[in-house]
């Protein structure tokens, strides 16, 4: 797809109000959904973004995972991306919907191999498959295709520190030169211009948003900041998993990966970028008995002189023209409830009862904002396209 061919200019922040039915567009080979609807403008903020009426052709690899079918759900309402590949491996050769019946509405292709793959009918792809696995498949792409790679395969810029934390050899040390972190909040002009991505990790998005901000104003001291963070079990994959189980997970909660946890040394990138210098943190992550879902509790110093107010303040200023960054009106608790199914983060901040400490909670869906909308808001941009494009689902409640 190019987007070169410009038919108009539309807002940042646009609502889509859509019929969609689904077609077929034959002569690209590409399911697609037609969408009739009017754009009511939120904001005037003018991106003259670049419209073609042509349709971009997606693959979805690991289509058969949790992530890779949270994209498929995300793509009904796309108005400009159709699938037409979809690749498994224990699951190659099924339909998608005899894998995924919730799905059953979406006119989609058949679940193949990778090795099967023909790559021509495809412009940008989700790699949606686990660690490890990645580096190698996304080397032997076409150099053309756009990618936005959910595993933690290309998230770690120091080769050395991915082979300790993964405890296996890295195979694309020249790719992970040119993959960009997508946060897209905080990375958004690089990922414009990206062409291979690496979606962050569910806690380390949960925990960098809230941080970031107040780490690059120096509104927090370096030192001593604690991590509590807490998943529903969606977060480990669909693959079976005795430790998973509903007798093994259900009426209790337990940590895991203490001191040890792969996304330590993610998180810590994130924030000595912002800081400029070598930041450490605790982090203990939790399973909770919920399908999805996921909270990070941070207990951070103030730098000297430092209000929560100014905390408050600061992240007001920060996310206010974002769309899916919510800081919640003071003394508000973020529920993880809250932001179930949408590509939010709900935040807020709070005064400890010691002295100069302040306790930060954010949420977010560990499959959406945490994996499969960020993913998409991260190609919508890369593609020229409005990034909340396809991600104005409203949180799931009850
Ligand atoms: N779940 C989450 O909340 C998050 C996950 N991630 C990351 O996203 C990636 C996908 O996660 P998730 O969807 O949960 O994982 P799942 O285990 O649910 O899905 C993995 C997918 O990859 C396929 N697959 C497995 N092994 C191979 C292989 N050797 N070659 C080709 N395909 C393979 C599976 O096919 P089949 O089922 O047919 O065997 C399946 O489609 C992972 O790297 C994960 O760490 C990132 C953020 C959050
Ligand atoms: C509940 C649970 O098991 N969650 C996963 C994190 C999911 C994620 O973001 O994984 P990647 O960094 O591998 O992409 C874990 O702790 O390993």
């Amino acid at each position: 797809m190019s987007s070169s061919a410009a038919i108009g200019s539309i807002f940042s922040g646009c609502l889509w109000k859509e019929e969609a039915r689904v077609s077929k567009d034959r002569k690209r080979g590409v399911r697609r959904l037609c969408v009739r609807g009017s754009v009511a403008p939120l904001q005037q903020r003018s991106m003259n973004v670049q419209i073609s009426e042509s349709t971009a052709r997606i693959g979805v690899l690991g289509a058969s995972g949790y992530t890779g079918s949270e994209i498929v759900r995300l793509l009904a309402n796309h108005p400009y991306f159709g699938i037409t590949l979809m690749t498994a491996d224990r699951k190659a050769g099924q339909s998608f919907a005899s894998v995924f019946p919730h799905l059953i509405k979406q006119d989609l292709p058949d679940l193949i191999a990778i090795k099967d793959a023909d790559f021509s009918n495809v412009d940008a792809v989700f790699c949606c498959l686990p660690h490890g696995t990645t580096q190698e498949i996304i080397k032997a792409l076409p150099k053309g295709l756009k990618i936005v790679d959910l595993s933690a395969d290309f998230r770690l810029r120091n080769i050395k520190e991915y082979e300790e934390w993964y405890g296996q050899p890295h195979k694309a040390h020249e790719l992970q030169k040119e993959a960009i972190y997508g946060l897209t909040e905080i990375s958004r002009e690089e990922v414009r211009s990206a062409r291979l991505v690496a979606n962050p990790g569910c806690y380390p998005t949960s925990i960098q948003l809230p941080l970031v901000p107040l780490i690059k104003a120096n509104l927090i001291e370096l030192e001593n900041i604690i991590i509590d963070a807490k998943s529903g079990v969606s977060g480990a994959g669909r693959g079976a998993k005795e430790a998973n189980l509903f007798t093994e997970i259900s009426e209790g909660i337990h940590s895991y990966g203490i001191t040890k946890h792969r996304h330590v040394p993610e998180i810590e990138q994130g924030l000595s970028d912002a800081s400029e210098t070598k930041v450490t943190v605790s982090f203990t992550p939790h399973l909770m008995p919920m399908s999805r879902g996921m909270q990070s509790t941070i207990y951070v110093k103030m730098a000297p002189g430092v209000t929560v107010e100014d905390l408050y303040k600061h992240l007001r200023i920060s996310y206010e023209d974002e769309e899916f960054v919510v800081l919640l009106g003071k003394g508000a608790v973020p529920h993880t409830r809250n932001v179930r199914g949408s590509n939010y983060c709900f935040m807020n901040v709070f005064p400890d009862r010691i002295p100069g400490r302040a306790i930060i909670i954010s949420v977010i869906d560990n499959l959406v904002k945490g994996a499969s909308g960020q993913a998409l808001q991260n190609l919508n941009i890369m593609m020229g396209f409005p990034e909340n494009t396809g991600l104005l689902y409203q949180p799931l409640f009850p």
